[in-house]
């Protein structure tokens, strides 16, 4: 396909949400996937953990305190590898989210939210519907690991 299509270019005047989500990776180099709950937005669908930033966080604070919130997990801001990052326009807000990569963290990660969790291959990431954001994310990972 062409880039240049005028209609792939988003409208100016939706809000921009900063979005934070990491690729936790195993030493079988499995990625940690988790379906989002009913209720929310894009229920069902596969992501990768992480969550807004809130006003006066950074990127990576906002992270080490979703993986807490969300997994049980404790990491650091040294052990998160900015990888690659999301721009994609959703009806109402354009979302903008930076992937990292993190292969080093303390416990075990739990569904502390009701959420799914799965430790999927890249290869079989295909088995699992993720949001349309994601789908270039997930080809750049098969080319990583
Ligand atoms: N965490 C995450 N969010 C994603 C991914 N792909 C994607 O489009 N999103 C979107 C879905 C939501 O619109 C937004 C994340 O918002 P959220 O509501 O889950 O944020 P949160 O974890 O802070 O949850 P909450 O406390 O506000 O309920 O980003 C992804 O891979 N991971
Ligand atoms: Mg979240």
């Amino acid at each position: 396909m062409n880039c240049f299509d005028p209609n792939s270019t988003p409208e100016p005047g939706k809000p921009v949400l900063l979005v934070v989500a990491v690729a936790l990776v195993d030493v079988d180099g499995r990625v940690l996937l988790a379906q989002r709950p009913e209720g929310k937005s894009l229920a069902g669908l596969w992501e990768f953990p992480g969550g807004k930033v809130h006003e006066g966080e950074s990127p990576e604070y906002a992270l080490v305190r979703e993986l807490r919130e969300e997994l049980g997990i404790e990491t650091a801001g040294s052990c998160l590898a900015p990888f690659t990052f999301a721009s994609h326009s959703y009806e109402s807000f354009h979302l903008l989210m930076p992937l990292y990569v993190c292969r080093v963290w303390e416990g075990t990660p739990r569904p502390l939210e009701g959420q799914k969790l799965a430790w999927a291959r890249p290869n079989d990431m295909g088995q699992y519907p993720m949001p349309p954001a994601d789908k270039p994310l997930v080809a750049m990972l098969r080319d990583l690991l």
